[in-house]
C-alpha cells in the first residue's frame, strides 16, 4: 500500500439517502476501494442529517447526565491521564439508546463488508463519543501499536453542523509509517506533512488503518463533537 500520490485524492463525497440509515452499495464501494488503495479514506455526507442530529442530541444528553470522563491513554491498568497529549472528555457507546443501536447497525454492516473485501478479520468494534472544548487537542499518535493487532481500523464520525475553519479542531492524517512503525517514537517523528486535513463537519467520516497512520486533532476553538470507532480483532480470535 502506498500513500496517496496527491493529498486529498481519496476524499469523497457520497450523498446519503435522507431517511434511510444504512449505507448504499455505492458508499460502501468507494470506502472499500480507497481503503484498499490508500489505507485511508475521508467521506463527506456519509451519515444522513437526521442521524447526525440524533447522535448529537444523544451526546448532549449524556454530557448533561455527567456520563463523560476525562480521556486518557492506554487501557485498563495501563490507563493514564496525559494532559500534554490529549485533553478531551469521552463516553463509550453501550447501544442502550435507540439511536446508538441504529448507528451500531451501520458499523456492523460496514465492518462485515470491509472485512469481506479486504480480508482484515475484524470481528468486534468499540465506539466512543468525544467532546473537545475550546483549547483542547489530541497530539499526534497511533491508535494501535504494530504487532498488537488489537485495533485494525479507526473511523471517526463528526457531528458539528456548520463547522468553520476558524473553529480549529481539524483532524490531520500523516503518511503511512510502514516498516518504521516498528519503533513508535521514530514513527511519530517521520513525515510532518499531512496527507489529509479534515474539517470535523457533520456527516463526515475519516477511516484509516489504525497501526499505519499517525494522526492528531489540532486545538479546537469551538466545542467539537465526534464519535471514534475501532474495528478490532477480539483477543484470542484467529487472524
Ligand atoms: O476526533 C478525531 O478527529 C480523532 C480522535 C482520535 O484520534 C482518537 O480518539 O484516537
Ligand atoms: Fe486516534
Amino acid at each position: 500500500m502506498t500513500p496517496a500520490d496527491t493529498p486529498l485524492s481519496c476524499v469523497q463525497s457520497a450523498d446519503s439517502e435522507t431517511d434511510y440509515d444504512g449505507l448504499s452499495e455505492q458508499q460502501i464501494d468507494l470506502i472499500c476501494q480507497s481503503l484498499y488503495q490508500n489505507g485511508w479514506v475521508v467521506v463527506e455526507k456519509l451519515l444522513s442529517d437526521t442521524l447526525v442530529q440524533q447522535l448529537r442530541a444523544d451526546i448532549l444528553r449524556l454530557d448533561n447526565e455527567q456520563q463523560f470522563r476525562k480521556a486518557g491513554i492506554g487501557r485498563d491498568q495501563a490507563f493514564v491521564l496525559r494532559d500534554d497529549i490529549r485533553t478531551d472528555r469521552i463516553c463509550w457507546l453501550e447501544g442502550e439508546a435507540p439511536v446508538q443501536a441504529r448507528f451500531m447497525a451501520i458499523l456492523e454492516q460496514l465492518m462485515t463488508v470491509v472485512n469481506r473485501r479486504l480480508y482484515l478479520g475484524m470481528n468486534h468494534f468499540e465506539a466512543m463519543y468525544a467532546i473537545y472544548e475550546p483549547g483542547q487537542f489530541y497530539k499526534k499518535h497511533l491508535d494501535s501499536f504494530r504487532g498488537q493487532r488489537n485495533r485494525i481500523m479507526t473511523l471517526v464520525f463528526y457531528l458539528n453542523p456548520d463547522w468553520n475553519s476558524d473553529d480549529g479542531g481539524q483532524f490531520l492524517l500523516y503518511p503511512e509509517v510502514g516498516e518504521q512503525g516498528q519503533n513508535i517514537s521514530d514513527a511519530l517523528q517521520l513525515s510532518d506533512t499531512p496527507v489529509a486535513q479534515v474539517e470535523p463537519e457533520a456527516g463526515t467520516v475519516a477511516a484509516f488503518l489504525s497501526e499505519e497512520f499517525p494522526h492528531e486533532v489540532i486545538t479546537a476553538q469551538a466545542t467539537r463533537y465526534s464519535i471514534a470507532v475501532w474495528f478490532r480483532i477480539r483477543d484470542g480470535a484467529p487472524v
